[in-house]
């Protein structure tokens, strides 16, 4: 008979719940809530392409050249202290990672970045939910939960306008919702990983629906995947 080399079990895989969504449908909001819920880590994935965009910017680089693109997104590291800054949150940043986005070395060397983050979730944490434009279609395609947000181009660049006035950024609607929908055309129409929902995705049009309302709903699909129920 043939005995077993111990009797310690496998460490439990790691539960991955894939956020995916155009700029300010609120995957941000929804994610952290989740995340704080589930007792998971959190990954904004757009983070690390705002800081390989503004990398470039600051070494005087072209967002849109693939050399210098690539050269930045192969020096971050989770360490990288830029991953810190809160000049990743501007709209110059914004507009500088969704051209470094469509280099396809760029996705490349940020992949690995983000699959050992969903496979081995910080602080020992029993999931991870990480939110982007491709983690359901690309970066974790086997999820256990997927969740496309979505909201109007109008809806979301009201609610990014509300948002910059809370914080005393001084913005002008015509030209938020023009870099809206800049960044929506570069995310969903270039060759390498779009915008797109994954065809199991569960999608969710927020227009008009609050925060609350999102979470409540996100929760029982989550739960309908996983068995999982809020731990907090
Ligand atoms: N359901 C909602 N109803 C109204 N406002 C919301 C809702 N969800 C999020 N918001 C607000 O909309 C703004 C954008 O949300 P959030 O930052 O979560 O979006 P995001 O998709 O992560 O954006 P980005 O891709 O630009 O990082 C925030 O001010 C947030 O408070
Ligand atoms: N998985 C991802 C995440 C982000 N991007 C690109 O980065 C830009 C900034 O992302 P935010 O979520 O912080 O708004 C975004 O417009 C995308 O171009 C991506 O390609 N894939």
């Amino acid at each position: 008979m043939t005995q077993p080399l111990s009797n310690q079990s496998a460490p439990a895989k790691a539960v991955v719940v894939a956020i995916d969504g155009p700029a300010a449908s609120g995957k941000g909001t929804l994610s952290q809530r989740i995340a704080g819920a589930f007792g998971f880590a959190h990954l904004d994935t757009g983070v690390l392409y705002r800081a390989v965009g503004v990398s470039v910017l600051r070494a005087g680089g072209d967002p849109a050249d693939n050399a210098a693109a690539a050269r930045a997104a192969y020096e971050l590291h989770p360490e990288h202290p830029i991953l810190q800054e809160v000049a990743l949150r501007t709209d110059e940043a914004a507009q500088a990672a969704s051209k470094v986005a469509a280099v396809p070395e760029v996705r490349a060397a940020l992949l690995d970045f983000q699959r050992r983050f969903a496979a081995h979730p910080p602080g020992g944490a029993p999931g991870a939910v990480l939110d982007g434009r491709d983690i359901g279609t690309v970066v974790c395609p086997d999820a256990q939960a997927k969740l496309f947000v979505t909201a109007s181009v109008e809806v979301r660049a009201e609610r990014r306008l509300r948002e910059l006035q809370r914080r005393g950024i001084p913005a002008i609607s015509s030209d938020v919702l023009e870099d809206m929908k800049s960044r929506d055309a570069r995310d969903s129409q270039r060759a390498v990983a779009p915008l797109r929902p994954a065809a199991d995705a569960f999608v969710l049009d927020t227009s008009a629906l609050d925060a609350d309302q999102v979470f409540s709903m996100a929760v029982a699909h989550i739960g309908s995947k996983t068995g999982l129920k809020p731990t907090a």
